[in-house]
């Protein structure tokens, strides 16, 4: 299904195709239910990229059972439910080490194939599976059909036990390593990080390494950069990575450089852990966030203009300019918090009634990433 987005000067052309299935999230803290939510790394990427103007095709399957109304429709399996994950905020580190909450996954949907994805060419194509339904096959067909391919590590290593909890396996043992080569990036969390080599990944394709508050890290063949955070009131991480990845790609999208983008990215993760589930962007703050990003590629235009050397992974000047004028836009946010309710993407959730004030209540993970 392809998002239609009025053109205008500012909207970009390039074709981006996204695949990952939609599921159901159930937020779990002292063993109650704080919060039932519309998830999927599909959903919170589709959201960054609609409020950013760009147009998208999304390929994402679920079950008849599946209860959120969404802009672009999934494939609805009628033998299949919905993808459910439980997300446990309180569990303690002996369940998994490397994780910042514990994940079970409780229904699966079925496995995108490559015969479901477009019979067409795309510019970007982001493979961003949760549950295990990219397939190594389906990737080979995006690497095929589109010219840059984009994928988040946990779709290539959650494994799931019998109990359905994720459990990381490493990236040479996952099937997915044969096809690196053929990637553009490969985005990873700090904790998705120590399953895979990043000295040898580097060589192949460029590693975005997230750090949670602490922004994150571009790797590439011959360098390697920090891209700074932004400040955020955190409550809930659910999807901060798949936010990020929507920043990036949207800000590559609209011409940025690699460092630009990946402020995008820092930006719109900052914004999503201020929810709980989807965010609900502000409209004004969309609008000033897309003027910052036209008048910083005009900008780096300029300055690549009159650069020969190999730039595109080069902070170009005036990054921290754009950091700060990125930061001031939150201001817009703050100052018009009446409009959330009219900003695109909105989603019904169910937020239990005890847990409705959100800023009395923090989704902790077993080690709080806003410390
Ligand atoms: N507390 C925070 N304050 C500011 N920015 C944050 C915070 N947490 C995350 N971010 C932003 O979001 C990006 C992605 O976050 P993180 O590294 O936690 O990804 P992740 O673990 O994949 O997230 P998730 O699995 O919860 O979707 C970070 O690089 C950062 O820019
Ligand atoms: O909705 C969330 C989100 O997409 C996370 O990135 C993913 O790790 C979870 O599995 C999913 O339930």
């Amino acid at each position: 299904m392809v998002t239609t987005i009025p053109q205008t000067p500012n909207t970009p052309i390039q074709s981006v195709l996204i695949v990952g299935n939609y599921c159901h999230d159930v937020l779990l803290q002292g063993g109650a239910v704080v919060a039932e939510t519309l998830g999927g790394a599909a959903s919170f990427i589709s959201n960054v990229l609609t409020g950013l103007s760009v147009s998208f095709h999304l390929t994402s399957k679920v079950g008849v059972d599946f209860k959120y109304p969404v802009n672009h429709d999934p494939i609805v399996v009628p033998t299949s439910k919905t993808t459910v994950f439980h997300a446990y905020f309180d569990q303690g580190y002996s369940v998994n080490a490397h994780q910042d909450r514990v994940l079970k996954r409780i229904e699966v949907c079925d496995p995108i194939n490559p015969s479901d994805l477009p019979d067409r060419k795309f510019d970007f194509g982001m493979a961003v599976g949760v549950g295990g339904e990219i397939l190594p096959e389906t990737l080979e067909r995006m690497v095929e059909i589109c010219d840059a391919v984009f994928v988040d590590i946990q779709a290539l290593i959650r494994a799931f036990d019998e109990n359905g909890t994720v459990k990381l396996v490493r990236l040479k043992e996952s099937g997915f390593y044969h096809l690196l080569p053929r990637l553009k990036f490969l985005k990873a969390s700090s904790d998705e990080a120590l399953f895979m080599e990043v000295e040898e990944v580097r060589q192949w394709c460029c590693v975005v390494v997230t750090h949670g508050k602490d922004g994150c890290e571009v790797y590439w063949k011959d360098g390697e950069m920090k891209i700074a955070p932004f400040g955020a009131n955190q409550i809930d991480p659910t999807g901060a990575g798949d936010s990020f990845l929507g920043g990036f790609v949207g800000g590559l999208v609209h011409g940025l450089v690699v460092p630009d983008a990946a402020l995008v990215g820092n930006f719109f993760g900052s914004l999503t852990v201020a929810h709980i589930g989807l965010p609900k962007f502000d409209l004004r703050l969309l609008q000033r966030i897309k003027e910052e990003v036209q008048t910083r590629k005009v900008q780096c235009t300029c300055w690549l203009e009159r650069r020969d050397d190999e730039v595109s992974f080069t902070k170009p000047a005036g990054h921290d300019e754009f950091h700060a004028s990125l930061s001031s836009s939150k201001l817009v946010s703050a100052e018009c918090r009446r409009d959330l309710s009219r900003s695109p993407g909105s989603v019904e959730q169910v937020i239990r009634p005890q847990y409705k004030g959100q800023q009395k209540f923090l989704l902790n993970s077993v080690y709080d990433k806003s410390n």
